[in-house]
């Protein structure tokens, strides 16, 4: 079994960049940005990034709980911290096929040397912000979350200067607006790479690391959003209904079947697949249909693509 480097500070993780290219330039490097608490999802996502740099290839994945991304009112303070098991997990993956498997891992001033953007009072420092893109669905509700996550992943760009990163679909505002801004900021053409949702297989509930916090009761009801997502797909596909309101209805009346009292929903939107703005009817480009809830005080996303695909 082949050892996992694990690094804690950007000059480490910057020299073993360089080193990379002095070596053997044309070994790949794949990238995979997570907060921790790694899950099956997350594994998707590496088993991928594995599979496209090839056996010669390496891959680095950060783990960094990302403070501008959260508002003051979020769940920052308790996000789940699983450090020691989420090296296991990774040292438990069978490396054979790659050349190395690099942890990155680090601390807050690590990131943000000056601590100026940290602060949740004054409004300095230094963001990366997509203007458009970021103001509707989770920017709507989660106000500053997505200029959080753009400036943290091309800080993370920046360093590790992958040929691919891979993000997860589930999070599908996230993809678009991290490969906006990687168009934008001139990061290599095509480096965003989106993987599709890894669900449960037994009852389809996309895997998150917000899962732990539901109750067991929770859990049972949870799965119902998507059964009504996927029930709206069927009558795109299967019916041609492009009426963003009759699918939209269809997903609550399997809520309301489920019992509308577990489901607090923030919203269920059909948008446009170029710019995210809500749509009334879903044309030949195709269109996502999102949704967000909370059950108790846990927050869920979860998506479905509808003639549309990255
Ligand atoms: N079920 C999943 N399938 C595929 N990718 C996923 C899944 N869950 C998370 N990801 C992706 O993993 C990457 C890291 O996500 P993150 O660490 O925030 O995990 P998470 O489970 O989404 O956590 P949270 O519940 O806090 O949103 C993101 O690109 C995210 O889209
Ligand atoms: C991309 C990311 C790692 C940036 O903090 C985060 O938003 C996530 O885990 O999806
Ligand atoms: N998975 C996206 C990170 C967040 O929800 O904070």
């Amino acid at each position: 079994m082949k050892e996992l480097k694990v690094f804690r500070t950007c000059g480490e993780l910057r020299a073993w960049r360089l080193e990379k290219y002095k070596s053997r330039g044309a070994q790949k490097v794949g990238f995979v940005p997570t907060m921790g608490a790694l899950h099956d999802g997350h594994l998707k996502l590496i088993l991928h990034a594995i599979s496209e740099v090839g056996p010669e290839g390496s891959v680095v994945v950060s783990i960094f709980v990302n403070p501008t991304q959260f508002a003051p009112d979020e769940d920052f303070d308790v996000y789940p911290r699983t450090l020691d098991r989420d090296l296991e997990v990774l040292n438990s993956l069978d490396l054979q096929n790659m050349h190395e498997l690099v942890v990155f891992a680090p601390s807050v001033k690590e990131m943000y040397p000056s601590l100026e953007s940290i602060s949740q009072v004054l409004e300095k420092g230094t963001f990366v912000n997509v203007v458009g893109l970021t103001e509707m669905l989770e920017g709507n509700v989660r106000p500053g979350f997505f200029r959080g996550v753009a400036t943290v992943v091309s800080k993370l760009l920046v360093l590790v200067h992958p040929d691919i990163a891979v993000f997860g679909q589930k999070d599908v505002q996230q993809c678009f607006v991290v490969k906006r801004m990687a168009l934008d900021m001139l990061f290599e053409p095509g480096v965003i790479k989106v993987v599709e949702t890894y669900r449960d297989p037994v009852d389809g509930l996309a895997l998150s690391s917000r899962n732990v916090y539901l109750t067991k009761e929770q859990r049972t009801h949870a799965p119902a959003m998507y059964r009504g997502l996927l029930l709206a797909k069927n009558l795109f596909l299967e019916k041609g209904v492009v009426a963003s309101a009759q699918l939209i209805d269809c997903v609550l009346q399997e809520l309301e079947k489920e019992g509308k009292e577990h489901f607090s929903v923030d919203y269920i939107k059909v948008s446009s697949s170029s710019d995210l703005s809500d749509v009334e009817r879903i044309g030949p480009e195709g269109a996502i249909m999102s949704c967000a809830w909370r059950m108790g005080t846990t927050r869920l996303i979860d998506n479905i693509l509808l003639g549309f695909s990255f």
